[in-house]
């Protein structure tokens, strides 16, 4: 059997072992059919709606053009300062440090899932463009230090534009631009780049781009777009953010916890709070009832204490309200999912990502996790007639975390007309 297959072999069996409770899809309380309706009526519904109690939308009749250039939607402050304030304390660890955690494979694997669907997307884009060479131009929404800056270098882009809350996180950004550019021996010049502060949930960030009139390929947001999700006009301000200078054929891509999964859980456990020796969840909500809106969580990772809330994405509503920005859903695949279907292609980045942990280690290392973490892969291996089988694996902790997660595409539709109040009407 070659060495993919025992990979492979591992991880899904992984997978199984962390069985996380693959139950049926959790409804929330509020899928009423007339905010459905609103949602697909746009003519009838408001850029702006009252500050929403969450399970309350209280869509009113809309009174401007359009909805794509209606003013930001107006929405209580609440946890942006929160959010902002945790983001710029955030202690900037070195590589050695970042080696030593007890989730190094766990970050490591994720990032490798960002690569993969970058690269994924950026080779669509590049297979449309009709000129060889065309420019790319990308905004990395909600980017924070920076950490996939060197992947839109090897992705060949033209122009970057970075956009966060957290001013730290931006200035540190634009710090390892600065020193990408002056390590860069490549004869390609790298991508030019702007750097945005903003809350792109409350905040119109194309006024601030250095040319409004932009046409961009791919705007991507990496586990951040649930900060979204604490109310309904903060969904619409950065649905509009990511939608409205993507030229068609371009894609918003992102990754994000996944609703269904945090919430079966909490069911399963019966309890609010769960998690393992690497994760914590604490819900603040119903599991029973959940909102629409405003369904607020904690999410502690390597025991790190974190103050930060977390509000869950309920998909439907993101794909129904997307659709008005022109965006439709390409596909959406749970983190294993994405992995079975990239595996093979993306195995070499996945060895020099050091994205799996080698099972059993090497005689002077010692395993991340504990014995019990790494049952399936002993078992694994036990069942190996070979001598000597070394596999590439998560931790059972680790893996429990990662498949909390999915990754999601949508493509921007051509405007095809407008309705007479304005509304911008999309090809499907
Ligand atoms: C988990 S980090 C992810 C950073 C980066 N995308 C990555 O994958 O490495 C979440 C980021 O989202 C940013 N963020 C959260 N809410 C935001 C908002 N409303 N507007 C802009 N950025 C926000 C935070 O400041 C933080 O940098």
């Amino acid at each position: 059997m070659s060495e993919l297959n025992e990979l492979e072999k591992t991880l899904v069996l992984a997978a199984a072992e962390a069985d996380s409770g693959h139950q049926e899809p959790v409804e929330p309380a509020e899928t009423k059919p007339e905010f459905y309706k609103n949602l697909t009526q746009p003519e009838r519904t408001t850029s702006s709606p009252e500050p929403d109690t969450p399970s309350n939308p209280n869509p009113k009749k809309r009174t401007r053009d359009s909805l794509e250039d209606s003013p930001p939607a107006k929405c209580p402050s609440t946890y942006s300062n929160v959010i902002a304030n945790h983001y710029n304390q955030l202690e900037e660890k070195g590589i050695q440090e970042r080696f030593k955690s007890r989730i190094v494979y766990l970050r490591n694997f994720h990032n490798w899932i960002k690569s993969m669907l970058i690269n994924e997307y950026l080779s669509k884009i590049k297979t449309n463009k009709k000129q060889y060479n065309a420019a790319i131009r990308v905004h990395d929404m909600c980017c924070g230090k920076g950490g996939d800056l060197s992947k839109w270098k090897k992705g060949g882009i033209t122009h970057l534009i970075c956009s966060d809350i957290a001013s730290v996180s931006l200035e540190q950004c634009r710090a390892r631009y600065e020193d990408i550019r002056n390590h860069s021996r490549d004869r390609q010049p790298l991508f030019t780049t702007e750097f945005i502060e903003g809350d792109c949930t409350r905040v119109r960030l194309r006024e601030k781009y250095s040319d409004p009139s932009i046409g961009l390929d791919l705007v991507s947001c990496q586990f951040s777009f649930h900060y979204s999700f604490e109310s309904l006009p903060q969904l619409e301000c950065i649905l509009r953010n990511a939608a409205e200078c993507l030229q068609p054929g371009g894609y918003f891509i992102g990754t994000i916890p996944d609703a269904y999964e945090l919430v079966a859980r909490a069911r399963k456990h019966g309890s609010q709070t769960y998690g393992n020796d690497v994760y914590e969840v604490s819900i603040d909500f119903d599991v029973h009832k959940p909102p629409l809106f405003g369904a607020k969580y904690n999410f502690q990772l390597d025991g790190v204490v974190n103050n930060c809330p977390e509000f869950l994405v309920y998909f439907p509503v993101l794909v129904k309200l997307a659709k008005k920005y022109g965006l439709r859903l390409v596909r959406a695949d749970k983190f294993q999912d994405y992995f079975e279907r990239m595996k093979e292609e993306g195995m070499h980045l996945l060895r020099n990502m050091r994205s799996l942990e080698g099972f059993p280690p090497p005689e002077s290392c010692r395993l991340n996790g504990s014995e019990e973490d790494y049952e399936h892969a002993k078992e694994y291996v036990g069942k190996d007639s070979r001598r000597n089988v070394l596999v590439g694996t998560l931790s059972k902790s680790e893996w429990e975390v990662s498949s909390i997660y999915k990754t999601f595409a949508f493509e921007k539709m051509k405007r095809v007309s407008m309705k007479e109040d304005g509304t911008p009407i999309f090809e499907i």
